[in-house]
């Protein structure tokens, strides 16, 4: 029988009907991640990033081809795909611990109030905002409110934890400091984790691999490119490194060379 890598997808094209007719956003997508990697997906804006995410959380249905995650069919969403959108999405009425006991709830329905209430202070305290747990979204920083997303998503220990563009709102500095600490997650967790991003050094510092992508439309796996650089990872010291400026490199020559950005070829 053939291996089947922990997330498979395997040969997905998306077709969306529109008014002019259909329009194809995908295909001949093919892509074997194993259990415990970090992927980071980058291209150019309206390649099918997140469309491609939005098929693996199953709010999307591909046209073509089938999601296998752990041997199983993925066709709808469910609590073993948590997905951490760049608009954090909490509940404004709602405390952070609240917001994040909502999560904890669906997946911990047999447990006792007591273990629930330590399992969502342990994630609060993975993403450093245990101090905040009372407070409400609208008393946070964009920052801390991520954070509080990210406790959210792993709150629920998913199989695949899918980020969109998880820092884009946020500035240089505060989402320097979410870096570090999914890396500090990761190295503790082990999560499976695809993340969408347009940051080059952000895809280098935290991925295993970088997936490139082509335009649209119809685009598909341009490059997959593994980046071997040992962790921890710390930004500074990589910076100066021939590995990590290597991986850069490829990754600049992809999307402003190979494959430029649409707009500016049609202006
Ligand atoms: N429901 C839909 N119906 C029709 N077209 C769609 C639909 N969803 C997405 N598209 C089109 O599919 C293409 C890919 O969209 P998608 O949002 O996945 O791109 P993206 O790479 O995530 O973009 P960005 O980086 O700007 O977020 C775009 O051309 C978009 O207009």
């Amino acid at each position: 029988m053939k291996h089947r890598s922990y997330l498979a997808l395997e040969g997905i094209g998306v077709t969306f009907p529109t008014p002019k007719g259909p329009f194809t956003a995908l295909r001949d997508i093919e892509l074997s991640i194993e259990k415990g990697e970090f992927v980071a997906l980058i291209g150019h804006s309206g390649c099918g990033k997140s469309t491609l995410l939005n098929i693996v959380a199953g709010l999307v249905k591909p046209s073509r081809g089938v999601v296998f995650l752990d041997g199983e069919v993925v066709d709808k969403p469910g609590p073993d795909r948590a997905v951490i959108f760049q608009d954090h999405s909490l509940l404004p009425w709602l405390t952070v611990e609240e917001n994040v006991r909502l999560a904890v709830d669906k997946v911990m329905g047999g447990k006792s109030r007591a273990e629930r209430r330590d399992w969502v202070l342990h994630n609060l305290e993975l993403v450093k905002m245990a101090h905040a747990a009372a407070k409400r979204p609208g008393e946070l920083s964009g920052g801390m409110k991520q954070r509080v997303g990210i406790a959210r998503a792993i709150s629920m220990s998913p199989r695949v934890l899918l980020m969109d563009e998880p820092f884009g709102a946020l500035d240089a500095l505060t989402r320097a400091s979410l870096q570090d600490s999914v890396m500090a997650i990761q190295a503790e967790l082990n999560n499976t984790v695809v993340m969408i991003t347009h940051d080059v050094d952000e895809a280098v510092l935290l991925a295993d691999r970088v997936v490139m992508m082509t335009n649209g439309p119809a685009a598909t796996i341009g490059e997959d490119l593994s980046v071997k650089l040992p962790r921890p990872r710390n930004r500074i010291e990589m910076a100066d490194t021939p590995d990590y400026n290597h991986a850069r490199h490829e990754i600049l020559h992809f999307l402003h060379q190979r494959y430029s950005n649409p707009v500016d070829k049609a202006a």
